[in-house]
């Protein structure tokens, strides 16, 4: 087990659960130096940058995976730490969501994780998929998605967990949950996300489509709540998270659960066969192919 310890830094998680208090369910190396200076602390995994202000109680959390943020198993691993690190500081009252990436929010999942790998090794990275969303779709505090670029599949359901979506109103971006395009299937709790969001009809026409939509029309749908110019996303997702923070937090925070909990708990019973479900179903033959494909039309794209 190795340590880095940057001169300042003060908090360190190893993967060990008496490090992180309050439990940290991973078996994986993660580093979270903690920087403190006057109300500002911040820590900095490779891949997740946090930047709490403990005298508003909001939290930046910036994702830093170039090149497109896609959701590798580190990526995961470290997001899910921090975002438990955050749910037990009591000075956090709220998350912001963003990246450090220009015009790129999150390419989604990692799919090289989806790819050429061992079942073990699928059923893992499964696992810290479903360890996101259960965090983010049932996190205690409040959410906002400030979304500064595309954001397909993975990177849409982030957003979707989010309480508020606001992004960036470029019309060369796109948001949506492109899986079908990728010869791959949303599964059941992706779907429930979406039909929670925008509704029964039109999640079947966007989910069997695979459709992305550009901000004007995500905003049409539902799917994000506001759109600002580019350079005023983090700002307006400031403002709109004091404005939240003005209702009660417990108040809140039930009202939420009330509302996501069901969604929450259908996972929850069915973790293992969703894991199963989703091992046999990406190292199926067919599914590898079209994961090929698909990576090589990515790199044919840029040729
Ligand atoms: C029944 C139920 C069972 C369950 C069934 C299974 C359910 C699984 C659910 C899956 C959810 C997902 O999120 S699947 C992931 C879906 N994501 C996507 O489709 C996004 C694909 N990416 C893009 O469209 C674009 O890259 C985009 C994000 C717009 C950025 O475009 P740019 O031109 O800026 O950048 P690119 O040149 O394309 O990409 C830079 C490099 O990053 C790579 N790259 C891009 N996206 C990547 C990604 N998601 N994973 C890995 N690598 C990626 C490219 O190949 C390039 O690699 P080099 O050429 O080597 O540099």
């Amino acid at each position: 087990m190795a340590a880095v310890l940057r001169r300042g830094a003060s908090f360190i998680c190893l993967g060990s659960s008496q490090l992180l208090s309050g439990g940290c369910k991973h078996g994986r190396t993660c580093i979270l130096p903690f920087f403190s200076s006057n109300n500002r602390n911040s820590s900095s995994s490779s891949k997740i940058k946090v930047d709490l202000d403990s005298s508003t109680g909001i939290a930046v959390v910036k994702f830093q995976n170039p090149p497109v943020n896609s959701m590798s198993l580190d990526f995961l691993t470290e997001f899910v730490i921090s975002l438990e690190k955050l749910e037990l500081d009591k000075s956090c009252r709220g998350v912001i969501l963003t990246s450090a990436q220009p015009k790129i929010f999150s390419a989604g999942l990692d799919i090289l994780e989806m790819y050429g790998k061992s079942p073990e090794h699928y059923a893992e990275f499964w696992k810290s998929v479903q360890d996101i969303w259960l965090k983010m779709y049932g996190y205690r505090k409040m959410t906002i998605a400030a979304i500064n670029g595309f954001s397909p599949a993975g990177g849409c359901l982030v957003a979707l967990s989010c309480d508020y979506r606001i992004m960036a109103d470029n019309p060369r971006y796109r948001i949506g949950l492109n899986e079908t395009q990728l010869g791959i299937v949303a599964p059941f709790w992706f779907k429930d996300t979406m039909v929670n969001t925008v509704g029964h009809r039109t999640a079947e026409l966007s989910l069997q489509f695979g459709l992305m939509y550009s901000p004007s029309d995500a905003l049409k749908i539902g799917l994000v709540d506001q759109l600002v110019p580019e350079e005023n996303v983090l700002g307006t997702a400031t403002e709109t998270m004091t404005k939240w923070l003005a209702i009660p937090d417990h108040a809140r925070e039930i009202s939420k659960s009330m509302l996501r909990k069901p969604t929450v708990d259908r996972l929850l019973a069915s973790r293992d066969a969703d894991t199963k479900n989703f091992v046999n179903f990406v190292s199926r033959d067919s599914i590898q192919k079209s994961l090929g494909l698909y990576l090589t039309m990515l790199k044919e794209r840029k040729e």
